[in-house]
């Protein structure tokens, strides 16, 4: 069993060139994922720096393998198309704006026969968003709805895991067809490469291989379309996400954030980047709510913001637990806190959705 703290300390042993700080604490160490036996983060550097960082890569990688218990780790070095400063500003420039949803009301990435997209997205790595679609997803689905669920977490596909899928989807009449677990059609980035083929990962490849994964798998049929397509996106707010969520029409997006501060500014910039390209936030989560990060944080947030609070999941092994197991909390324990929980908030998307 691999402890988030435990990859948490070996990384920071590993420093930084340009800080001298560890590699986390530096903040270097993006979208970091830890589950029983894996993990995966990315370094996102600006194009001249490959060089500089290559061999931090390589000593996170060394290093995270000689893990006892760790069967696999993903360091994806991923260098932006321009240098990180001036990235952040493009990100939410008027520039990338313009190319947004409101100038183009009718996207042409719309997959076929899906009644609503709903994203759900974080600003920070590892705060649970994956954990929140997946028993969203279910929540929906004990509604009664047809629910599909496309991992496009490409800095650290969960989804095999939690849904316990694994080979690669099928392939018919061109068009790939989906996993089926738990009464949910999935999809995952995960399920299609090898996590640890970093390369293949970079920002531009990468959205052009989640855009084919929505729009080109048989999520439904005209007969029985899909009532809603859950996507859960890659953590932050950087290139790989903002192109997705300016090619992908999306109905309404879910924030995820755990209640510190840090979390919450990130999940504010996540707000304020889906506001820009007309995409509805339908609400703010509060995950891993309680004693250690504190409680209301994303309450307050919210109310700041003008939109809605949807709930708050605590700190629950059984989370963790279920996840690891491939069995979402939600199912496994049907009358708990945590499925009461996601199914408020799935009656609240429901009714935003008008599903
Ligand atoms: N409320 C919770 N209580 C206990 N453990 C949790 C909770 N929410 C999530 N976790 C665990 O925290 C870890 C990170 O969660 P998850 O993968 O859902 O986050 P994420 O935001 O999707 O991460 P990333 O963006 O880095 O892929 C997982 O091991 C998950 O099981």
């Amino acid at each position: 069993m691999i402890d988030r703290d435990a990859v948490i300390a070996v990384l920071d042993a590993i420093s930084d060139p340009r800080t001298g700080q560890g590699i986390v604490a530096s903040g270097l160490a993006k979208g970091l994922t830890v589950t029983s036996d894996r993990a995966g983060f990315v370094i996102e550097v600006a194009p001249g720096d490959t060089a500089l960082y290559a061999p931090v890569r390589d000593a996170a990688e060394a290093a995270l393998k000689a893990m006892p218990g760790m069967t696999r780790v993903s360091v994806v070095l991923s260098a932006e198309a321009v240098p990180a400063p001036a990235r952040r500003g493009a990100s939410l420039s008027p520039a990338a704006v313009e190319q947004g949803r409101p100038k183009a009301p009718v996207p042409t990435d719309r997959p076929a026969h899906v009644r609503r997209v709903l994203a759900i997205a974080s600003g920070k790595g590892g705060v649970g968003k994956s954990t929140v679609a997946v028993n969203l997803a279910c929540a929906l689905s004990a509604r009664g709805l047809s629910v599909g669920i496309l991992d496009a977490d490409v800095y650290g596909p969960s989804l095999p895991t939690m849904l316990g899928l694994s080979g690669k989807p099928g392939y018919e009449d061109g068009a790939m067809v989906p996993h089926e677990a738990h009464g949910l059609k999935a999809m995952s980035v995960g399920l299609l490469t090898q996590a640890t083929d970093a390369m293949v990962w970079r920002g531009p490849m990468a959205s052009q291989a989640i855009t084919q994964m929505l729009t080109q798998t048989r999520w439904g049929t005209s007969e029985a379309p899909l009532d809603v397509l859950v996507v859960d996106l890659p953590p932050g707010t950087g290139d790989v996400q903002l192109t997705l969520i300016q090619k992908t029409p999306l109905d309404g997006v879910v924030i995820v954030s755990t209640p510190q501060e840090v979390a919450l500014a990130d999940a504010r910039r996540a707000h304020t980047l889906f506001e820009k390209v007309g995409v509805p936030t339908l609400g703010l989560i509060e995950n891993m709510s309680g004693d250690i990060f504190g409680r209301g944080g994303a309450r307050a947030e919210a109310e700041r913001l003008g939109v809605a609070f949807l709930g708050e999941l605590p700190l629950d092994a059984s989370l963790r637990e279920g996840g690891d197991a491939g069995r979402p909390t939600t199912l496994a324990v049907p009358e708990g806190v945590v499925a009461r929980c996601f199914a408020a908030v799935a009656a609240r998307v429901s009714e935003a959705l008008k599903l």
